[in-house]
């Protein structure tokens, strides 16, 4: 099947590109600017797009690119920076200017070409998006300019007959007229691939991938009762069968009841090899005292890959480590695919040990959590664990804000078991990306039954979201908040107030740590 990569070189939207081109019907993959030419072409592309990213090709430092790769004759498609490095190594001029571009423009195609045939537009402009401070001033040899706007003479510039493309332009936000048009024409008219990816031949390439890769080994799965896990246990065990081994850790975070239901659940579902494992102490002894997020996610990280070797080795000769992880856990986490923040270490990613006995197989690290809820729909799970709301493996150490005691988790739990209850019997549980509690490391004075109280506070944070890339707070009727905020204050023994949280992501995030 054809695999376009995507050369990540730290573009807030290179997920975005993944997802475009996936959505068209074509594998992708996302990989590091970094990474070495054998190593790209070891992977047979069938196209390449370079993304967009925060530097300047002007700069001594800015990520480069292997222009030898560019002799390889495959068709590629530069983005923004993307663009401005193609000019750069092929003997064209960047050239910075004062003033961002930032927003709406007007893109007037200058010479008919493939890459934008079938835009739509009034008297030849199509409303476009524009994100860069640089820009290209002289296309290279043998390039021709494909588009302008009233402030670029080149938008877009091509050299057809290597099928190198370029623009300036991102065609992989919604703001851009028919930009999975342009991806589309790129993809299909240009580069000549066929569609033919879809989230059952998905289902279909891992679970051979995961048997050619596997062997005869055996695989521990670390498995949360979470979709994530779920869908990886499921893929697993369709691949390799008995020789899938399946850990429920209870680190002491969970939430309610979230032992018994889950090993219930999963039990009844599925026919799997499951170990249930007691690590309370193990994960809340070296937590006594931690207040700060980063801390407690790397010693949560660590702890679980503890656990993970150590059952690993009671089962003899298993050398492989399953997890769940997603796009967004490896973007947040690690500077993985390409000069991109670390915003949080998420334990599964950057929480990791820098050394590992196991070697990982995670097979949905390319995908969002949207695109796994289609895979866990083809592989026929049933509704409540599709529409599960995530829960972060370290779980309630970073909802518990401050220092994690046996006591504020007990006020916890109580508090998010009635916001989980209120979410349900309201019927916004399945409307809402994400709703939970948040115990804040703060008393505040009230006035219970004609007596002082000074008493903990709980934040409520509910959210929309598509894949946790990006979310908001969500409009949950008043009603329904005064019920939450009514029921913790007179149920929850330590809780004498609750205030709404009311901030997206950016600049925010989902978890308050
Ligand atoms: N309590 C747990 N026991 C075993 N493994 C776990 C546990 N919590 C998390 N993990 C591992 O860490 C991975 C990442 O956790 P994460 O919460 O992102 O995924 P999930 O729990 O499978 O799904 P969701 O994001 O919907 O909660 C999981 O997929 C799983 O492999
Ligand atoms: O398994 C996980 N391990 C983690 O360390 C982790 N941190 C955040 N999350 C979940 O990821 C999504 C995005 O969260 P943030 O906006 O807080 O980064 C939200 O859905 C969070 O619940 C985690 N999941
Ligand atoms: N979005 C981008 O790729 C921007 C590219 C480059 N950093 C510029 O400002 O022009
Ligand atoms: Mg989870």
């Amino acid at each position: 099947m054809d695999k376009v990569v995507i050369l990540d070189y730290g573009s807030q939207y290179t997920q975005l590109i993944a997802r475009r081109v996936r959505e068209a019907g074509v594998y992708s993959e996302i990989h590091p600017c970094t990474i070495p030419a054998a190593e790209l072409k070891a992977l047979k592309p069938a196209a390449l797009i370079l993304s967009g990213g925060p530097a300047s090709v002007l700069a001594p430092e800015s990520p480069g690119l292997d222009a030898s790769i560019l002799d390889w004759g495959l068709p590629v498609l530069g983005i923004c920076y993307g663009m401005q490095l193609l000019a750069h190594y092929l003997g064209g001029k960047v050239h910075a200017a004062k003033d961002r571009e930032y927003g709406r423009a007007d893109l007037e195609v200058v010479s008919p070409c493939s890459l934008f045939e079938g835009l739509s537009g009034t008297a030849g402009k199509h409303k476009v998006w524009m994100s860069h401070g640089d820009h290209v001033d002289t296309p290279p040899q043998g390039f021709e300019i494909l588009a302008r706007t009233g402030s670029l003479k080149v938008a877009a510039m091509a050299d057809a007959s290597r099928r190198l493309y370029a623009i300036q332009f991102h065609p992989e936000v919604a703001h851009t007229d028919d930009g999975d048009l342009v991806l589309r024409n790129f993809l299909f008219k240009i580069a000549g691939l066929k569609p033919g990816w879809s989230m059952a031949s998905f289902v279909e390439s891992t679970i051979k991938d995961l048997r050619d890769t596997l062997g005869d080994d055996h695989v521990v799965c670390g498995l949360s009762g979470g979709i994530d896990s779920t869908v990886v246990a499921v893929l697993l065990h369709k691949a390799i069968g008995k020789r899938l081994h399946c850990i429920f850790v209870d680190n002491g975070l969970l939430r309610i009841n979230e032992r018994e239901e889950v090993i219930d659940f999963l039990t009844e579902s599925f026919d799997l090899n499951l170990k249930y494992v007691e690590a309370q102490e193990l994960f809340l002894s070296p937590l006594e005292g931690v207040t700060d997020p980063e801390r407690k996610r790397k010693i949560i990280g660590h702890n679980f890959i503890e656990v993970f070797d150590a059952e690993a080795h009671k089962l003899q000769g298993v050398k492989w480590l399953a997890q769940g992880t997603l796009y967004p856990d490896v973007i947040e986490s690690i500077s993985f695919k390409g000069p991109s923040a670390v915003i949080k270490s998420h334990h599964n990613v950057g929480g990791l040990p820098e050394k590992m006995n196991l070697k990982l197989v995670e097979p949905l690290r390319e995908l969002f959590k949207d695109e796994v809820r289609k895979v866990a729909y083809e592989l026929g799970l049933p509704d409540n664990i599709i529409w599960r709301h995530p829960f972060p493996g370290p779980g309630l150490a970073i909802r518990v804000i401050g220092e994690i005691t046996r006591e504020r988790l007990e006020i916890l739990r109580q508090a998010d078991k009635i916001v989980q209850h209120e979410l349900q019997a309201s019927g916004w549980y399945r409307k809402v990306w994400q709703g939970f509690a948040v115990l804040l490391p703060l008393k505040t004075v009230g006035v219970m039954g004609d007596e002082r109280s000074y008493e903990s506070v709980i934040a409520l944070r509910i959210v929309d979201s598509l894949d946790a890339m990006t979310a908001d707070w969500t409009r949950v009727p008043s009603e329904i908040l005064a019920r939450m905020s009514n029921r913790i204050i007179n149920e929850v023994k330590g809780v004498n107030r609750v205030v709404l949280d009311i901030s997206s992501k950016p600049p925010s995030t989902i978890e308050w740590e």
